[in-house]
């Protein structure tokens, strides 16, 4: 992307309004950012347009949370909205992600990684730009607009009545594989910003909230949040970040299955009690949230929805082909369900339930959950978009199955721990619930396909080389006979 096909783009499209807070300083902001940014954006881990290349950027919003001009190391801080454009085969609409840039004259050596770029003109012309959330600084600037809940240009901050908020100092950014990032305060809280936003309630927001009112202990109840609002309600807010008790020195149900497959160690009676928890963190979704039944015409159409998303990653992913015919009996299978009178309820889902979604602490082992964000490549509405409980079930169980897949030389003996971990997590589910997923095979069976579909999908887009982890789940489920 050459700098002035962007800034014309800027120039363009400010598809909800111009920059707020800029002073009418957004378009040469962005002139000065354009290229750093092009270069940066797509190396992001939670950059979603991988693949396409990015054709122009434009800015929703700038706020300056610390000022920019400050000379040696005393650095300013900026928050910006930007929308991208990509060119590809289909045309995008283009995302919005969020920014926080940090800006120095000179960047200490340790800051270094966090580069972002050297402005080549424009008002922030050779200053260092970086990844805000790196430098301990910064991290703590934001904390402090969270405690004093109110607006500041186009973002809004708010607190839960009577939270705590981390106090002393200490901020950390986490390093490891994510979908959006995250400090840590104090080892206390934890804040997660959004990358990819949308307007629109946040599910990792709503949900946590509903469920700590319901008084639902499995969930770390948010303590503050920021979202980005626009006068005169061009749309509805954007959630951008969520602080919440960080649970030290928990596990994750990740860590743990895979520290049990490599001591050949059961982890029935840990499935077991996770199957417990989400059987409970359902029950108070469904006490608190609406819920609906899914009647025949709804089964249906959730059948045929399988249908399609299969024929997309089919597109998108080769390996896929030979499989579709196999894998559509699942659906088929469904729609036959809801045909004969099957019927389930529909109510509020975690929406993208896995082994890493899970934190085990405590001396009395005690599971939560976190990140009800739901799968991040569907649209914010189709997340918080009520569906059958046996969504999440299904995706657990693909987690059991992902976890004895690491096993090398694991074997029959891998193959039966995820058979008896799948089992067990079942079974607790049924004990705290009185609804056994097992009964319904018909809607597990095309719930679990259309998860390993959608892991096909991820994987090819993320991490290549675990493609083989939800193929080889593909092939099973494509030979499976209803
Ligand atoms: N409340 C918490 N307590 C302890 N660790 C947490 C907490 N929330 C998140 N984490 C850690 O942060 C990681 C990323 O959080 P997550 O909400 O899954 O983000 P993402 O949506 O970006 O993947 C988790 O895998 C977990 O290790
Ligand atoms: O945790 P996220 O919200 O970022 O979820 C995405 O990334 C997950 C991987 O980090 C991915 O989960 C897949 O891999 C897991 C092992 O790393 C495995 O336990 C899950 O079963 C499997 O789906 C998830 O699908 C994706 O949405």
């Amino acid at each position: 992307m050459s700098e002035s096909s962007s800034t014309r783009a800027a120039a363009s499209s400010f598809p909800w309004g111009p920059p707020r807070n800029d002073s009418g300083q957004g378009e040469a902001l962005l002139r000065s950012l354009a290229g750093p940014l092009a270069r940066w954006l797509p190396r992001q881990r939670w950059f979603a347009g991988k693949g396409r290349p990015l054709a122009g950027l434009s800015l929703l919003s700038v706020t300056e949370l610390l000022p920019c001009d400050a000379p040696g190391y005393a650095p300013g801080l900026l928050h910006l909205l930007v929308r991208t454009r990509q060119s590809g085969p289909v045309a995008a609409a283009g995302d919005c992600y969020q920014l926080l840039l940090g800006v120095r004259a000179a960047l200490p050596p340790d800051l270094m990684p966090a580069l972002v770029g050297r402005p080549s003109e424009g008002p922030l012309q050779d200053r260092a730009v970086y990844e805000a959330l790196y430098d301990p600084l910064l991290a703590e600037v934001l904390l402090e607009r969270l405690r004093t809940p109110g607006r500041l240009g186009a973002l809004r901050f708010d607190r839960a009545p009577g939270a705590d908020l981390p106090s002393g100092p200490g901020a950390r950014a986490l390093t490891g594989e994510q979908t959006n990032s995250s400090v840590v305060y104090g080892e206390s809280h934890i804040l997660k910003l959004f990358r990819r936003v949308a307007p629109g309630l946040h599910p990792d927001l709503e949900l946590p909230r509903a469920l700590a009112a319901a008084g639902c202990a499995r969930v770390p109840a948010p303590s503050a949040w920021f979202e980005a609002s626009w006068p005169g309600g061009e749309s509805e807010p954007l959630t951008l970040g969520v602080l919440q008790p960080y649970l030290a020195g928990s596990s994750d149900g990740w860590q743990l299955a895979l520290r049990s497959l490599n001591g050949r160690a059961d982890f029935s009676a840990a499935a077991h009690a996770l199957g417990r928890t989400m059987a409970e963190v359902h029950t108070a979704l469904a006490q608190t949230l609406p819920t609906s039944v899914l009647d025949r015409g709804q089964l249906e159409q959730a059948a045929t929805a399988m249908g399609e998303r299969l024929a997309e990653a089919a597109v998108a992913v080769p390996a896929l082909r030979p499989y579709r015919t196999g894998l559509g009996r699942a659906y088929e299978a469904l729609a036959g369900y809801a045909r004969g009178g099957g019927a389930c309820v529909a109510q509020r889902l975690h929406g993208d339930l896995h082994l890493g979604q899970v934190l085990r602490s405590g001396e009395t082992p005690h599971w939560s959950v976190i990140d009800f964000e739901g799968e991040p490549a569907r649209p914010l509405a189709d997340r918080r978009r009520p569906g059958p409980p046996v969504r999440d079930i299904a995706g657990m169980l693909r987690s059991f199955d992902y976890a004895a897949c690491q096993q090398q030389d694991g074997g029959s003996w891998a193959a039966d721990w995820s058979r008896a971990s799948r089992k067990a997590f079942c079974r607790g589910y049924a004990a705290a619930s009185g609804a056994d997923p097992l009964s319904t095979p018909e809607l597990l069976r095309a719930y679990e396909t259309d998860k390993a579909v959608y892991e096909v999908l991820y994987e090819a887009r993320h991490r290549p080389h675990w493609l083989h982890v939800p193929m080889t789940a593909i092939r099973r489920l494509a030979a499976a006979t209803p």
